[in-house]
């Protein structure tokens, strides 16, 4: 679909037939995807960016399920359509790494849910300019070492990294603070919250559930970490599945004798479920080390050993490492987005001086996790004739 700018509700109430009319004034933003669908984004009362679709077929209104981290509402905000898929909307008054939304209309991951849901389905994904490193999944057998090893990188290097906090329907243990190891739920909310998306992946594992919430994993890019998910087997594959692409290492015992020495001087699991975390330790050890799931495997022999190995993998040595961040954009409440092939030709202010482009042609991900890959480069000046957009 070619170029399509954002058009203020003026516009919209004048496209709209059978004279409805829109309370709201100014904050909110329509784009037409075709296939007689409007979708109108914004709400002056909301305090993140609502989405609601007119249907022209039927004349009616229908509020979507919005699955994602929503982005906040802005002073001013545009939206230009990238496809049938996809509306790029940019927020003003905002720098470039809060800037930049994909809503999801009807991406395989939407669609998906359209179907499970039986409902109008919409998602969000915040888009990340350039390539922030990716998360590492770390899995093994329950009583490996696989906290012992994410406690010490945390210690050590706590700038770098951030914890994905789960959510479980297991009691917490007597060191366990909520919130802080896990977000322990009741089951029925926490089934509740993966019927409506919520969650990148889950698994029942010795006998609860437990899951990586979308919001996990946002919590801890917000802050500009490298996220950390300590997840089975079973998360591990749906992880691998998913758009977010990671870093997947499994974490192996010396010997089933030692594993279950280490399980039991926890002192942490009754008898009961010693026995069956063993008895599941089997299958995982037998899956993590099938070819294709994990690309490295650990072995938890000597702990100082197995956390300096960790470190070599992960590109730890010598140095400390520091993400670095790409040159923030500060995008105005007045601005234009002006789509031409892959780039978004963005200008911005009263008049219109800063100007810069978006380039959307390496982009990947998308929802359930962020839209990575974006680039802002610099207006080239023979473009700005050549284009007659921006002169
Ligand atoms: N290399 C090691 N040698 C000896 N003991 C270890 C080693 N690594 C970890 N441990 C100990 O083994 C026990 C289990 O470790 P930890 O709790 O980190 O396992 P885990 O893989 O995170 O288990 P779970 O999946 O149940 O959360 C702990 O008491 C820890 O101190
Ligand atoms: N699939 C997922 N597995 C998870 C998640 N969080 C933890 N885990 C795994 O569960 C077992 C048991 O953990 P414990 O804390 O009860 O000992 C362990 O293998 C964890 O890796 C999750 O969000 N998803």
């Amino acid at each position: 679909m070619g170029e399509a700018p954002a058009f203020l509700v003026e516009d919209l109430k004048s496209n709209l037939s059978n004279g409805f009319h829109l309370k709201s004034k100014g904050c909110e933003t329509a784009v037409d995807i075709g296939c007689n669908r409007m979708y109108v984004i914004g709400d002056p009362k909301s305090e993140s960016l609502a989405v609601r679709v007119f249907d022209k077929s039927t004349n009616e209104w229908v509020f979507p399920i919005v699955l994602g981290t929503k982005p906040k509402a802005s002073r001013g905000h545009s939206a230009v359509v990238l496809d049938q898929d996809r509306v790029l909307v940019i927020r003003g008054d905002t720098s470039s790494d809060d800037g930049f939304w994909f809503l999801e209309v009807n991406t395989v991951f939407v669609t998906e849910q359209k179907a499970r849901l039986g409902t109008e389905v919409v998602a969000w994904s915040k888009g990340v300019i350039g390539e922030p490193e990716k998360p590492i999944v770390i899995s093994g057998p329950s009583g490996v070492g696989k906290g012992t090893l994410i406690a010490k990188l945390m210690e050590e290097f706590p700038s770098m990294f951030g914890f994905s906090v789960s959510h479980t329907t297991r009691a917490p243990r007597n060191n366990e603070q909520n919130g802080v190891h896990y977000h322990f739920s009741e089951r029925g909310a926490m089934e509740k919250d993966i019927d409506g998306g919520k969650f990148l992946e889950f698994a029942a594992v010795h006998g609860n559930l437990y899951g990586t919430s979308v919001e996990a994993v946002d919590v801890v890019a917000e802050k500009g970490k490298r996220c950390i998910l300590d997840i089975d087997v079973q998360g591990a594959r749906s992880v691998r599945a998913s758009s977010l692409e990671a870093i997947f290492i499994f974490i192996c015992p010396p010997s089933f004798e030692e594993l279950e020495k280490r399980l039991r001087a926890r002192g942490t699991e009754v008898e009961e479920q010693i026995q069956k975390r063993l008895r599941n330790a089997k299958a995982e050890l037998e899956q993590g080390t099938s070819p294709g799931l994990f690309d490295h495997i650990l072995v938890n022999d000597d702990l100082e050993n197995c956390y300096d190995k960790l470190k070599v993998l992960l590109g730890l040595t010598n140095t400390v490492k520091t993400t670095p961040k790409s040159e923030l954009v500060h995008v105005p409440v007045e601005h234009t987005g002006l789509k031409i092939g892959e780039k978004i030709m963005m200008k911005c202010g009263a008049v219109e001086q800063e100007r810069f482009v978006l380039d959307l042609g390496s982009i990947r991900g998308g929802a359930p996790g962020r839209t990575r890959g974006l680039r802002i480069d610099a207006v080239e000046e023979p473009c700005d004739s050549e284009l007659g957009f921006l002169g």
